[in-house]
């Protein structure tokens, strides 16, 4: 098969370095050029335009620049060609990276130190050691089996709960539908890694936060989502910290991005906000895996990390 053009459309990232990496090794079409052109083999997309993709006519594959498609799906002319999503030893660390420093926050009282600290107050809360803590992680996926590895190695307990059912050593792990109120049961501080699809959007609502378990030495359940912001109801978040159904949150993803100035999570005491910077796509370790995929997929070999269709990620 011959070398495939490629059509990059990145918005939100910068799309300069990814061009000037792609660049040196194929030819690339920077949209909005490049629609309708049927020299076009490949498309490196984050968050395109809707039917970009559909006037295509010899489109191989889509790449996306991250590990969420959610993006890609959104487009309702999506072309019927594979699409492969990012799985990456550099995203998966920075994820890991975040995860353990909130959970670490939270459990050592990092919300508490840092209010006192204007007021001059020298209090200790009472300090339980991490075992006592359970972690439940929802989605363990790549990314969550790695953040729940490095959370077993600091001694908490973990908990996963995903789609089917995956036995990971250390962790008590559930599954679908039967498998979410016992995992809530069991959970103290909840992370949310799942992708956002038509089955798990505004999962994170109210009803779900009132299953956590609370009797713990943390002083209540505690919520972090560095998933997708539409997993989560942004309302029902201040409604459960307000009445005390939580006791604090970490949250990296809103339902709308950037988080609106006039949003009450910006200056929620019990609330730590980021902008959705848990774990950037970074051009130099993606750029060269995406340009090994297409060259051996042009040698006859399969694509890897395809996207599910059917499950939607
Ligand atoms: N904030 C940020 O900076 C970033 C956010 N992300 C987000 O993290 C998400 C997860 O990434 P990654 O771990 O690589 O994805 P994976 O596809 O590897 O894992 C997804 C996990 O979610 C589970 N899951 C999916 N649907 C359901 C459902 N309906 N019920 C229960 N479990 C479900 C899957 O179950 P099963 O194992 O059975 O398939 C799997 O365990 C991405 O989709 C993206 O949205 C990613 C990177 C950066
Ligand atoms: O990889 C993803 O899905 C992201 O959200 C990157 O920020």
């Amino acid at each position: 098969m011959e070398k495939g053009k490629i059509l990059l459309a990145v918005t939100a990232f910068h799309p300069q370095r990814w061009h000037q990496l792609l660049a040196a090794e194929r030819e690339v079409v920077l949209e909005p050029a490049g629609a309708n052109d049927p020299t076009i083999a490949y498309a490196v997309v984050w968050k395109h335009k809707p039917n970009l993709l559909s006037g295509l006519p010899n489109l191989r594959a889509i790449f996306s620049v991250g590990a969420g498609v959610d993006h890609i799906f959104a487009d309702p002319g999506l072309p019927d060609v594979p699409i492969v999503r990012v799985v990456a030893d550099n995203l998966t660390q920075y994820m890991t990276e975040y995860v353990a420093w909130r959970v670490l926050d939270h459990h050592r009282h990092g919300m508490l130190y840092r209010a006192q600290q204007p007021k001059k107050t020298w209090h200790e809360p009472l300090q339980r050691p991490a075992g006592d803590i359970s972690v439940g992680i929802m989605g363990l996926g790549h990314l969550g089996r790695a953040a729940a590895s490095v959370l077993l190695s600091l001694g908490f307990a973990v908990n996963g709960w995903s789609r089917t059912e995956h036995p990971m050593k250390g962790v008590s792990t559930y599954s679908g539908e039967a498998g979410l109120i016992p995992f809530l049961n069991a959970t103290d501080i909840l992370v949310v890694l799942l992708p956002l699809t038509p089955q798990t959007r505004g999962i994170v609502n109210y009803g779900l936060l009132k299953e956590l378990r609370r009797r713990n030495g943390l002083g209540g359940a505690v919520l972090i989502n560095a998933g997708r912001g539409r997993l989560q109801k942004d309302a029902d978040i201040v409604r459960a910290l307000d009445d005390g159904t939580l006791k604090e949150a970490s949250l990296d993803v809103f339902e709308v991005e950037p988080l609106p100035k006039t949003s009450p999570l910006w200056s929620h005491p019990k609330v730590f906000v980021t902008p959705h910077a848990a774990a950037t796509s970074d051009p130099a370790h993606l750029v060269p895996a995406m340009l090994r995929q297409m060259d051996a997929f042009e040698r006859g070999e399969k694509l890897e990390n395809l996207v599910d269709r059917e499950a939607g990620y």
